[in-house]
């Protein structure tokens, strides 16, 4: 009987595949087909397979994966977690904005998680609000004091997710939260940034006890924006959709042209000045020498 399962590693040539609605894990061979037509699966990877014998399996079908992200290469990701602290470590509100349009340009749905809100005043925590909320779902949390950890469940729960953000922010100590039985280490940076740097690795997927995947390194690491398309970049910051047809030219880059109607909204304050700026300096960055 086939059934449906997630790759979620590779053992040399073995898929392990885990089961979609028993969670256990089978350990499949790749049919002879896959080589023939030259498609390989991967983590992510949804899959039909057939149970051989005890724990063994094969895999004999791929179901066409929606999307695949490059790194870590992983299949069918349902969005990205980007979590950022303003304390210990400070995220820089144009890093914030980096790995956002980052996320955006690989086409993935996002949340952000404020975590270490311990550390935080309301004020603090307000201001930040004030500048994505209204953009995007956030929520916040303190993996320490266990504060928002439902609702991170709530939006975990039954996908595949990867997490993004900066190194100590609480990524680890978040998963080990809502998930106890992962036993994550804290605090483990070197190993961690080596293998973000790094493709050949083995990337897993985790899987969180109350239902759902999410990978074991985080993505978009590199921080690295120069594939995007300069005049595209515009496209990637979604508040400023509303506006960008109202500028006086088709093709307004919004950087230097009279009568922008995102300089306006700027100016009265419905688009907020940092994430403006942060757009001028990656523009400047994308164009810059060209
Ligand atoms: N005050 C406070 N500290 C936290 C919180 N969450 C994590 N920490 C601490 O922050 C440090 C880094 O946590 P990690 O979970 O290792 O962070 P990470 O994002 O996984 O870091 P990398 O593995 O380097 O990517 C540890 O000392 C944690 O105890 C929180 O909500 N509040
Ligand atoms: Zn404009």
């Amino acid at each position: 009987m086939r059934k449906k399962g997630v790759v979620v590693k590779f053992l040399s040539n073995m898929a392990q595949v885990q089961d979609y609605e028993t969670a256990e894990i089978f350990l499949c061979k790749l049919r002879g087909k896959f080589k023939e037509q030259k498609i390989r699966p991967i983590v992510g990877d949804i899959v039909e397979y057939r149970v051989v014998h005890g724990k063994d399996g094969v895999i004999e079908n791929i179901i066409n994966r929606r999307n695949e992200l490059k790194r870590p290469r992983i299949a069918n990701v349902d969005q990205v977690i980007v979590v950022v602290t303003l304390k210990k470590p400070q995220t820089p509100l144009k890093i914030i904005d980096r790995y956002l349009v980052l996320v955006e340009n690989a086409k993935l749905p996002l949340v952000i998680v404020l975590n270490k809100t311990d550390l935080l005043s309301d004020e603090e925590i307000e201001f930040f609000e004030s500048i994505y909320s209204r953009i995007y779902k956030v929520l916040k949390t303190s993996a320490l004091k266990g504060d928002g950890l439902d609702e991170l469940k709530m939006v975990l729960k039954g996908k595949i997710s990867t997490m993004a953000g900066m190194s100590g922010v609480g990524k680890s100590s978040l998963l080990n939260a809502i998930s106890p039985g992962l036993s994550l280490k804290v605090n483990e940076i070197s190993e961690k940034l080596e293998r973000g740097k790094h493709t050949t690795t083995v990337i897993e997927l985790l899987h969180l006890e109350f239902g759902g995947w999410i990978a074991d390194t985080p993505g978009f690491a590199s921080l690295d924006i120069s594939g995007i398309n300069p005049e595209d970049l515009k496209k990637l910051f979604p508040e400023f959709l509303a506006y960008d047809s109202q500028c006086m030219f088709g093709d307004c880059e919004h950087i230097n042209e009279p009568n922008c109607a995102i300089k306006l909204a700027v100016e009265k304050g419905t688009i907020t000045e940092t994430r403006y700026q942060s757009y001028v300096e990656m523009f400047k960055e994308l164009t810059e020498g060209k």
